[in-house]
């Protein structure tokens, strides 16, 4: 399978796997994906059949090892590409993690019979909980609060739906099932590394005004309180003309329980048309940008592979060459950008990004280890705080560009 280094001049760390006891990789192969199945099971009134499949996952997941897609798997031969073979017969804690927990959420469809035949084809099983996300108090309240906007500068309202985008990835339903609760910490600044102002100087207002504007690439992460978010920086650059075209990367399946499909997208933009005020507004006109061409939705396969991009396939990466700003949301897509490794906190973000083929913002909160482009006094503060949950409880993020 391919292993392209992140960035071929600077010397590759170690790829995270999960067979370390105590470590996070391991907390979520060993506790989170079981407590998932879990979830999935309570949600839906799945039958005996896929009951049974379920548990045959929980205990395959913790205890078995990979075993191959079945031979009419409509995926076979990517999965194949991807490293299957490689892998088959090995503890699923001995491979990649980032592999690992892919082929968690590519068997989970199978065993709730997503691919099959039967009445639970297509069927999201995270859809119970994405849709309560969506629906609920939080949400309007999110909305209602973009009335306020109105008495903003430009450029603040800009920053406002930025941090908008940027701290919805904390709404996580995955990740709030090991970690309740979690509080911004008071100790050090929130915000780890912000380039914002090199992110607007690559999109300056009326920027994609005219007909040869610029495109903007985001790469979605969740659905429901991440996506509205998302969506309304979306509405918003185009509002101002920062740029004139935008495609939204959503997965192809249901994937990391809360990540967007285009099922996801119709729900958030229905909620965005369904509100008042200025939310609504901006429902309308990315309703009115889907119809005429300006906003498209994109479900590529490679956005659910167990790859980092540096191993993104041709079109893929043809397509962010040619965006004037590729915005790569969440954790996991950061995992993927920089690669899940073990770099030092200081490795520079433009190294482990040099391969890709256009500039490239992350917005991220920190739910995993990994971790570039702090500078040390940043990671110094960070570490004199206190445990090393900044890492990973989701209370810090970054906004980091490579132009
Ligand atoms: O939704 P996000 O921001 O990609 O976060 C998902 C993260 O949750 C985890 O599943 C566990 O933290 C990570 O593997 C992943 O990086």
């Amino acid at each position: 399978m391919p292993d392209t280094p992140a960035a071929p001049d600077t010397p590759a760390a170690p790829v995270l796997l999960g067979n370390e006891p105590g470590s996070f990789p391991h907390g979520v192969l060993a506790e989170r994906h079981p407590a998932i199945i879990r979830q999935v099971r309570e949600n839906l009134p799945y039958g005996p059949d896929r009951r049974r499949a379920l548990d045959a996952l929980a205990a395959n997941c913790v205890e078995g090892v990979i075993e191959p897609l079945s031979a009419d798997a409509p995926d076979r031969d990517r999965w194949t590409a991807w490293g299957m073979d490689e892998y088959t017969g090995r503890s699923w804690f001995d491979v990649p993690w980032l592999w690992s927990e892919s082929w968690f959420y590519r068997r989970l469809l199978d065993a709730v019979g997503w691919f099959g035949p039967g009445p639970w084809h297509g069927v999201d099983p995270f859809r119970p909980v994405k849709l309560a996300e969506l629906r609920s108090p939080r949400t309007d309240e999110e909305l209602d609060a973009l009335d306020g906007l109105d008495a903003l500068s430009a450029a603040a309202q800009a920053d406002a739906l930025l941090h908008g985008s940027l701290w919805g990835n904390r709404a996580d339903l995955g990740f709030r099932l090991s970690a309740p609760g979690t509080t911004p910490c008071a100790d050090t600044p929130p915000l780890v590394a912000d380039d914002s102002a090199r992110l607007w100087s690559l999109l300056p207002p009326d920027a994609g005004t005219g007909t040869g504007g610029g495109t903007l690439c985001l790469v979605a992460d969740n659905a429901g309180r991440e996506l509205v978010p998302d969506l309304l920086l979306l509405a918003h650059l185009l509002a101002t003309g920062r740029v004139a075209r935008a495609v939204l990367h959503v997965k192809p399946y249901p994937y990391y329980v809360s990540d967007a499909t285009p099922a996801d997208v119709l729900d958030a933009l229905e909620r965005l048309t369904g509100a008042k005020g200025r939310a609504a507004g901006y429902g309308r006109l990315l309703w009115t940008a889907l119809t005429d061409g300006r906003l498209t939705v994109r479900a590529h396969p490679f956005s659910c592979a167990p790859l980092p991009y540096a191993d993104m396939p041709d079109d893929l990466r043809a397509e962010f060459a040619a965006a004037t700003l590729t915005v790569v949301k969440g954790d996991l897509n950061y995992r993927r950008l920089v690669g899940d490794r073990r770099w030092p906190a200081t490795t520079a973000f433009a190294d482990v990004t040099a391969y890709f083929p256009g500039p490239v913002a992350a917005l991220r909160t920190l739910k995993s280890d990994v971790i570039t482009g702090l500078d040390a006094t940043v990671e110094t503060a960070l570490v004199a705080a206190g445990d090393q949950r900044w890492r990973t409880a989701g209370t810090h993020a970054l906004i980091q560009v490579r132009d």
